[in-house]
C-alpha cells in the first residue's frame, strides 16, 4: 500500500486518522527529547518509559550487548533522563580523578523520600557528605579498630564461621555460631539470632532491589500497579533494615552512657567520635559532634558497603585460585615465608602488609570480575569530556568492567596473571602504565571511591591467609555463576574444604 493510498483512507477514517497524528506525535517527541542532543550511538529506547523493558533481565547481558555494537561513549536512556556511558580509560580520565565537580551519584528519588540521601553512600550535599567521609574513614582507618579487630576478633571469627561450615557439611544441619559471635564473646538470644539472620537477607533483598531503582522511571514505580507496589516492598525492606541497626546504635549509647568500656569495633568509634570520650577529639575542635542518628546511617552504609562486597569477593577469589593452582603454589610460599610453619601463629597488619603477592592476586581477581561494574557520576558545570561539552547535571556511567579488562591496555586481559600487580623488584612483570592506573577502578574513582578500600583489602588478604595455610579448597561446581543487580553476586559456588595437602597441587 502507498504513503498516498494510506493518506487517502486516513482523510475517510477518524480513527486512523488519530493514530497517525498520534504517531507523528510521539515521533516528534521522540525526535527532540532522544536523539537530538548528541550523535552517540545507543541503544533505541521506548519513549518517556526508556530501558524500562531490561527490568527482570540481567541487565549486564543488555549492556556487553549494546557496549559492542556502541563502542567507547555511548548513551542510553532511564525515563526521558539521558545517561552516558564511558567505556574507554582515554575518555574516563576526567572522570576518574579526584574532581569536586563531578562529585555527585546519579540520585535515587525514592531514596530521598525516606532519608537514605543523607549518607554517605547515597548522599548527594558536598559538604553533609564530606564532614561524614571525615568521619568514617577515620574510624576505619584508626589503628586501633585495624590492630584489635584483625588480632584477635577476626580469628575469632574465622573459627565460629568455619564451625557453621563444617557442620553444614557433616550433619547438612546449621549451627548459628557466626550468629551466636559478638564482639564481647557473649551469647546472645535466640531472637536475636533470628533477627540477625532476617538482616542478613535483608541486606541481600536491598541489593536485589537496587537494578530496580536503577532502571524504572521514578513516576512508573510511584502510579504504576505492580510497579508501585513492589517500590513498597522496597521501601518496607529499608524501614526494616533502619530500625535494626538503630536498635543496635541506641542501645550501645545507652551503655556508653552507663559506663560500659569502649570496645575497639566501629560502633564504638562512630559514638565517640568527637565527645569528651574521644581521644582525638582535641585535633578536630570545629567539628560539631556527631549525633545517633548519623551513626545509624553510617552503620547503614558501612553495613551495606561492605558485607556483600567482601563475601562475593572472596568467592571470585577461591574461584580463580582453584583454577589456577600456579598461583596458589606462590601463596601458599608467600605465607609459610611472613608466617612460619606453625599454622596457628598469630597473624599481625605487620605480617599481612608483606603479603605482596596476595594482594597482588586479590587485585587480579577484582580487575577480571568487577564487583560494582558501574559507577555514576553527575555533572556540575558544564565538562569537557571525551571531545563534548556536556551540560552541567549529565549522568555519566563510568563502565569499570570495561576499563578493567581493556586490551588495548592490559595485555592477555582475560588471563589470571597477578604478576602484573607486582613491580620487578617483587617479582612481577612491571610497573602499572599510567592508563592502567586509571582504569583500575574496582573500588571506583575519584573522590568517592570507596571509603573502605583498605579495610576490604586487609579483610580479603586475612581471609587468604586463614584459610590457605591450612585448608585446600576445591570447586564443585565447574563455572561460577553471577548476577548483576547494582552489584555483581555470585549464586551457587559449591566447595569442599579439607585440611592442606600441597601435594594435590
Ligand atoms: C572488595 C570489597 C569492596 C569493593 C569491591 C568496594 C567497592 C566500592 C565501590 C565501587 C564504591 C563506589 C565508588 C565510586 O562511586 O566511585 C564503594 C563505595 C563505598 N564503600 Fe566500598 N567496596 C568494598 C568494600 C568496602 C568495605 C569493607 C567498606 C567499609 C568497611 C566499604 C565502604 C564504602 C563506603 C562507605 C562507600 C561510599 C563512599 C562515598 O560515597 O564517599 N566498602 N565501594
Amino acid at each position: 500500500m502507498s504513503f498516498l493510498s494510506v493518506l487517502s483512507t486516513c482523510l475517510t477514517d477518524w480513527p486512523s486518522l488519530i493514530l497517525v497524528l498520534l504517531i507523528i506525535y510521539v515521533s516528534n517527541f521522540y525526535y527532540k527529547y532522544f536523539t537530538r542532543p548528541n550523535p552517540l550511538p545507543g541503544p533505541m529506547p521506548i519513549p518517556i518509559l526508556g530501558t524500562i523493558h531490561i527490568v527482570g533481565m540481567n541487565p549486564l547481558t543488555w549492556y556487553n550487548k549494546n557496549k559492542k555494537k556502541a563502542g567507547a561513549i555511548w548513551k542510553f536512556y532511564i525515563g526521558s533522563q539521558q545517561n552516558i556511558v564511558i567505556n574507554h580509560a582515554k575518555h574516563a580520565e576526567k572522570l576518574c580523578k579526584p574532581n569536586k565537580s563531578l562529585f555527585k551519584r546519579v540520585p535515587f528519588p525514592t531514596f530521598e523520600r525516606i532519608g537514605l540521601n543523607n549518607g554517605l553512600f547515597f548522599g548527594n550535599n558536598y559538604d553533609s557528605w564530606h564532614r561524614r567521609r571525615r568521619l568514617t574513614a577515620r574510624a576505619l582507618m584508626s589503628t586501633k579498630f585495624l590492630r584489635d579487630g584483625f588480632e584477635f576478633d577476626f580469628r575469632e571469627w574465622i573459627r565460629y564461621f568455619l564451625t557453621d561450615l563444617q557442620t553444614l557439611q557433616t550433619t547438612k544441619q546449621r549451627s548459628y555460631c557466626l550468629a551466636l559471635f559478638d564482639t564481647n564473646n557473649k551469647l546472645v538470644q535466640t531472637e536475636e539470632i533470628k533477627k540477625s539472620l532476617e538482616f542478613t537477607k535483608d541486606v541481600n533483598k536491598f541489593f536485589q532491589s537496587l537494578g530496580f531503582f536503577m532502571f524504572v522511571p521514578q513516576f512508573v514505580m510511584d502510579y504504576v500497579p505492580g510497579f508501585s507496589h513492589y517500590r513498597e516492598s522496597c521501601e518496607r525492606n529499608i524501614n526494616c533494615l533502619n530500625d535494626v541497626v538503630d536498635n543496635i546504635v541506641i542501645k550501645r549509647k545507652k551503655e556508653l552512657e552507663n559506663g560500659a568500656e569502649l570496645d575497639s569495633d566501629l560502633l564504638d568509634h562512630l559514638l565517640i567520635a568527637h565527645t569528651l570520650k574521644d581521644p582525638d577529639s582535641k585535633n578536630d575542635d570545629n567539628v560539631t559532634p556527631i549525633t545517633a542518628k548519623e551513626v545509624t546511617i553510617l552503620m547503614w552504609d558501612v553495613l551495606i558497603a561492605s558485607t556483600d562486597t567482601t563475601g562475593n569477593s572472596f568467592s571470585f577469589l577461591i574461584y580463580y585460585l582453584a583454577k589456577n593452582p600456579n598461583v596458589l603454589v606462590k601463596i601458599r610460599k608467600e605465607i609459610d615465608e611472613v608466617f612460619g610453619p606453625d599454622p596457628n601463629v598469630e597473624f599481625t597488619l605487620e605480617k599481612l602488609d608483606n603479603c605482596c603477592y596476595i594482594e597482588a592476586s586479590i587485585k587480579e581477581s577484582l580487575r577480571i570480575v568487577l564487583l560494582v561494574p558501574y559507577t555514576t557520576k553527575v555533572s556540575d558545570g558544564v565538562q569537557n569530556i571525551a571531545g563534548y561539552n556536556w551540560p552541567s547535571g549529565t549522568r555519566f556511567w563510568v563502565d569499570n568492567q570495561t576499563l578493567c579488562n581493556d586490551p588495548d591496555y592490559w595485555e592477555d586481559n582475560e588471563t589470571f596473571n597477578p604478576d602484573r600487580f607486582l613491580s620487578k623488584n617483587h617479582g612481577g612483570s612491571s610497573e602499572l602504565s599510567e592508563f592502567q592506573k586509571i582504569s583500575f577502578t574496582p573500588f571506583g574513582c575519584g573522590v568517592r571511591a570507596c571509603a573502605g578500600k583498605l579495610a576490604a583489602m586487609n579483610m580479603l588478604k586475612s581471609l587468604v591467609v586463614l584459610f590457605y595455610r591450612k585448608y585446600n579448597i576445591e570447586l564443585k561446581d565447574e563455572k561460577i555463576k553471577h548476577y548483576y543487580s547494582g552489584l555483581t553476586q555470585v549464586h551457587g559456588l559449591k566447595v569442599r574444604i579439607r585440611l592442606r595437602d600441597d601435594s594435590s597441587l
